[in-house]
């Protein structure tokens, strides 16, 4: 059932482009077919030869002539119709592969960001790359020669039989037992299971290997060799270990299968010579003995294309499963009729929530009974101890996951009752850190508001404090990020965040404040960005330096999932809890900075 499921999945994905593949399909059957000719025109040309063996002249020359322009012409239609196939399948395939790319990468940006935690980035790279292309390798290359492979064979056999069906006989018989051979192996529990972690380690080592890569500063600054990167490691002797296991399982069948129908021929002369005996002197006989002999090694390489060829299919169904599984995922849920929001105020009410579900292993509950609410035109800061939740209540308001208990409104509508696209319109979010895509500065700019005119995205950057630094870039906002060793420093980034945010100019904003840029040139250009950014938005700010929250309208302290005290500034200090503490360690540490400042 399983089984059926999974080719059902693959048949699914092909199934958009039914007409060029059945075209593709037509013409290589038909370029199979005209394969088979040429060696009937050889079966007559022998038959003339030999009925005149001692008297040439009585040769029927037209009829030789004839014989060798159908074989011929026939080997061109064969040559014509496996290029008209191709071409199909290979547009066919390439038309598939863009649009499956497009509703996988369309897909993983709608489900929850839950799955992006738990899948590593290479698992999901190898998915859209690797597993998407080997169904390009079936449908263009595959597919064709999957239909050669079986037809020709079943053709050949079929006018072997037809000749002398016990001669034929005796070459399916060495066929069969090639086959059942490789059925006994990979058919086996024992063979699938090992075919399937033989996947798994091919994607394990994909995974860790871009993890290793992606880690490298961190390998370079604690000295890890690669061979002491044990996950990588790991996986790379995994994928020996079970290489060499499948390699040891099927050595005696492949190599047998491979002798074996290597050399049909073989086969044929023994039989040939038994039956002969026979019938010695019978010219027909001698004239299928000779066609035996030339069609064996034509049977054999269409046969040992199938078995590279199922090696191939089992490879795509793995990738198809697992193409599968990532549609398989549900999407974030979107209303059936969004509603809009009466104004931009934002409510959290009595919200719980854990990253993973109740029952399982790693179950922490994160938030308990969260209630807020960030007025539309007012700076809301989120503040306190390391861990105990800031960002997650964040994150869940952009729905990155969804609350399991109580609510989040946004102008009096849930925000699941939104819409995501409606969501993301309303909040810009200024992330600590930031991810610039390979692209122009201008580009990566204009993500805030695709519609921006080069004016608007040069005015956002003014604001932003990027002008001055983009325009020492040898070319300006044209410089492409990553291309050329241009990078930006953590300072700029963080500033041509705020230039996207601001062109988006969305109602509501969520900052998370960086703390790694301190330098004071740095930190006063970030600040005036924002101070641009945030004027008559609902402001959500995650700080970490209780300085730029002092003038907040309200200030929360989440210490281990909850809210602990709430106020202004004012309110707070004379409170004297948690906040005061913070705001003390706050003083102190900014004493010492002056003290080290003005000392240097
Ligand atoms: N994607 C995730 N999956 C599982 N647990 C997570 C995830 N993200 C955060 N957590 C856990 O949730 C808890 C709260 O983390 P969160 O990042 O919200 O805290 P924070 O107050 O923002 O901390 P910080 O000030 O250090 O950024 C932590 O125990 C953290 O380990």
């Amino acid at each position: 059932m399983k089984g059926n499921s999974e080719a059902l999945g693959l048949l699914k994905t092909v199934a958009g482009k039914k007409g060029l593949l059945v075209t593709a399909s037509i013409f290589t059957t038909l370029s199979s077919l005209l394969q088979v000719v040429p060696f009937a025109a050889v079966y007559r040309i022998i038959e003339e030869l030999l009925l005149h063996a001692r008297d040439i002249g009585g040769i029927n020359k037209n009829l030789i002539v004839q014989c060798g322009i159908i074989a011929l012409l026939s080997l061109l239609g064969s040559l014509i119709t496996l290029y008209i196939g191709g071409m199909c399948s290979h547009i066919a395939a390439f038309n598939i592969l863009y649009e499956l790319r497009v509703r996988l990468s369309d897909h993983v940006a709608k489900v929850p960001m839950g799955y992006h935690t738990r899948t590593a980035t290479g698992e999901l790279k190898k998915i859209i790359e690797t597993s998407v292309e080997k169904i390009e390798k079936f449908i263009a290359h595959q597919l064709p020669d999957l239909v050669t492979a079986v037809i020709v064979p079943l053709l050949l056999l079929g006018y072997l039989f037809w000749l002398d069906w016990v001669m034929a006989l005796v070459l399916l018989l060495p066929i069969g037992a090639g086959f059942w051979l490789q059925a006994r192996v990979f058919g086996s529990e024992g063979g699938q299971k090992a075919y399937r972690e033989f996947q798994y380690a091919v994607e394990e080592m994909n995974a860790t290997g871009v993890e290793y890569v992606r880690g490298m500063p961190a390998v370079k600054v604690f000295g890890i060799a690669a061979d002491s990167f044990l996950t990588f490691r790991d996986a790379v002797t995994r994928y020996r270990d079970i290489s060499l296991r499948i390699t040891n399982l099927c050595k005696i069948s492949y190599s047998l299968f491979f002798v074996i129908i290597g050399s049909l021929f073989v086969f044929a002369v023994p039989a040939g010579i038994l039956l002969a005996s026979g019938e010695a002197g019978s010219q027909s006989f001698a004239v299928t003995m000779i066609l035996f002999l030339l069609i064996s090694p034509s049977l054999s390489a269409p046969l040992l294309k199938l078995l590279y060829l199922g090696g191939g299919m089992r490879e795509i169904v793995e990738g198809n499963k697992r193409i599968e599984a990532v549609f398989a995922e549900k999407p974030v849920s979107e209303p059936e009729s969004p509603r809009l929001p009466s104004g931009y105020d934002i409510a959290f009410e009595d919200v719980s929530f854990a990253y993973e579900p109740e029952d399982s292993m790693n179950y922490k509950q994160i938030l308990s009974g969260i209630s807020f609410t960030a007025r539309a035109g007012e700076m809301t800061a989120l503040v306190g101890p390391s861990g105990g939740g800031k960002s997650t209540i964040a994150s869940l308001l952009l729905r990155f996951w969804d609350v399991q208990q109580g609510r989040i409104i946004i102008g009096g509508v849930p925000v699941q009752e939104m819409g995501t696209e409606k969501l993301m319109d309303t909040v810009s979010f200024v992330f600590q850190d930031v991810h610039l895509f390979y692209d122009t500065i201008e580009e990566n700019i204009r993500m805030g508001n695709t519609r921006a005119t080069k004016e608007e995205v040069i005015a956002a950057a003014q604001t932003a404090c990027c002008h001055e630094f983009i325009g020492r870039l040898e070319s300006g906002y044209d410089t492409r990020i990553g291309e050329g060793g241009t990078y930006l420093s953590g300072g700029e980034a963080q500033r041509v965040a705020i230039a996207r945010a601001l062109l988006k100019n969305a109602p509501i904003l969520v900052l998370d404040e960086a703390t790694a840029y301190a330098d004071a040139e740095n930190e006063r250009k970030i600040q005036r960005g924002l101070a641009e950014l945030v004027k008559g938005k609902t402001v959500l700010i995650i700080a970490h330096r209780l300085s730029t929250i002092q003038g907040a309208e309200q200030i929360l302290v989440v210490k281990q999932g909850q809210i602990t005290e709430r106020g202004t500034h004012e309110e707070l200090r004379a409170h004297k809890g948690l906040y005061e503490q913070m705001w003390q360690s706050h003083i102190a540490a900014a004493k010492w900075r002056l003290g080290e400042e003005t000392k240097g």
